[in-house]
């Protein structure tokens, strides 16, 4: 029904980025949605320009939420919020940055106020926020604190392969610290849950990969299987989880070894990510578990050469977009 379609509240992220060519192209299909942008009106109109594209901008009131009408190719709904200094495609300007993360808390307490279903994120650039003087990691850990979100779990996915992660951006040196009996077992009793709740998948089969080469040899090369990993599982076996594992990483990713799998656990971002954009850069999915509300994301960062060229893809926008549209569903079917 046409009163029922979903409210999807868009960030652009780095203005200087290909986030304003991916939502302007996007812009251009048929979406069944209602779409706000939260973003500097300019930035689009001026990429628009720069791209050769149409779009017919409105004003998205949030005190008249019921005028917001459903998408249509050429136009977008915009709740604005200013840039600090004009943008210039592909440059990086950390006077910015407080504007970029203004449109991500201002979409996301929308969200939590039950104005939208859903939140999709464009490509923020990390290094700029931080070079700001804000410490930043991540959407991820951004909206966790924003919500209050107790444990959080980032998963990408593609047709067929999902991945999550056990630790996000954190450098190497500290992710054999941050595997604790606590972290492990919140991140796989969220992922199992909203496997459920989100996703439909009634009982999840859960592959988790070790830390170290071969899942530790037995203790030959590495202790965390021993010391942290095995123990944890075994635990949440008890509980009726379905986990496999811990499996040595080279190997997880067989086709034999995710028969039957839902998703595989990983230890550490460049343990599990480059085997998905591997395998479907440009399609994956970006989802953010365990949130009080539904956040996706594209599979790919700012590319900042490709700003304002028209070659960047916005096709993983797309698909965060049906996916998110699928995920309301499903959480609609369970009230
Ligand atoms: N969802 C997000 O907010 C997100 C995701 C990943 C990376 N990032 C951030 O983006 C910044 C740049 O990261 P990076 O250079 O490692 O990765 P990147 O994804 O921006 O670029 C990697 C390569 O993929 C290409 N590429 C990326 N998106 C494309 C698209 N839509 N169409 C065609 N080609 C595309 C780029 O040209 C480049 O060659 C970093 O600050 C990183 O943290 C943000
Ligand atoms: N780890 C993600 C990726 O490689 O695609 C990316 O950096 C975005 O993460 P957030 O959604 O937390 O910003």
């Amino acid at each position: 029904m046409l009163n029922d379609l979903p409210r999807l509240a868009i960030t652009l992220g780095e203005p200087a980025g290909i986030g304003p060519d991916i939502v302007l192209t996007l812009a251009q299909q048929s979406i069944p949605a209602r779409l706000v942008i939260f973003a500097d009106p300019e930035v689009l109109l001026q990429r628009a320009s720069q791209l050769g594209l149409t779009i017919q901008l409105h004003t998205y009131c949030s005190d008249k939420p019921s005028i917001l009408n459903p998408h249509q190719p050429g136009h977008l709904y915009v709740q604005s919020i200013a840039v600090s200094q004009p943008v210039i495609s592909g440059k990086l300007n950390p006077a910015n940055a407080p504007y970029v993360l203004a449109t991500l808390q201002q979409a996301g307490q929308s969200c939590m106020d039950n104005h939208f279903d859903a939140l999709v994120t464009a490509p923020i650039h990390k290094g700029v926020i931080n070079e700001a003087g804000i410490p930043f990691s991540g959407h991820t850990e951004f909206l966790a604190e924003q919500t209050g979100a107790k444990t959080v779990v980032m998963m990408l996915a593609i047709p067929g392969l999902r991945i999550a992660l056990v630790t996000t951006h954190l450098p190497l040196s500290q992710v054999s610290t941050a595997i604790t009996s606590f972290r492990l077992e919140s991140i796989i009793q969220t992922l199992n849950i909203e496997l459920k709740n989100k996703l439909g998948i009634d009982t999840p089969h859960i592959l988790v990969c070790g830390l170290n080469p071969h899942a530790g040899e037995g203790g030959h090369l590495g202790q965390e299987e021993i010391v942290t990993i095995i123990p944890t599982l075994n635990k949440l076996r008890a509980q009726g989880i379905q986990l496999i594992g811990p499996v040595s990483a080279d190997t997880a990713f067989t086709s034999s070894s995710l028969a039957g799998i839902d998703v595989v656990l990983t230890m550490y971002h460049d343990q599990g990510l480059p085997v998905l954009k591997q395998r479907g850069f440009g399609k994956a999915v970006n989802i953010t578990l365990g949130l009080p509300i539904i956040r996706t994301s594209v599979d790919h960062g700012t590319a900042l050469e490709l700003a304002g060229t028209g070659q960047a893809s916005s096709n993983s926008l797309y698909c965060a977009i049906q996916m998110t549209l699928e995920i309301i569903m499903q959480s609609r079917s369970k009230r």
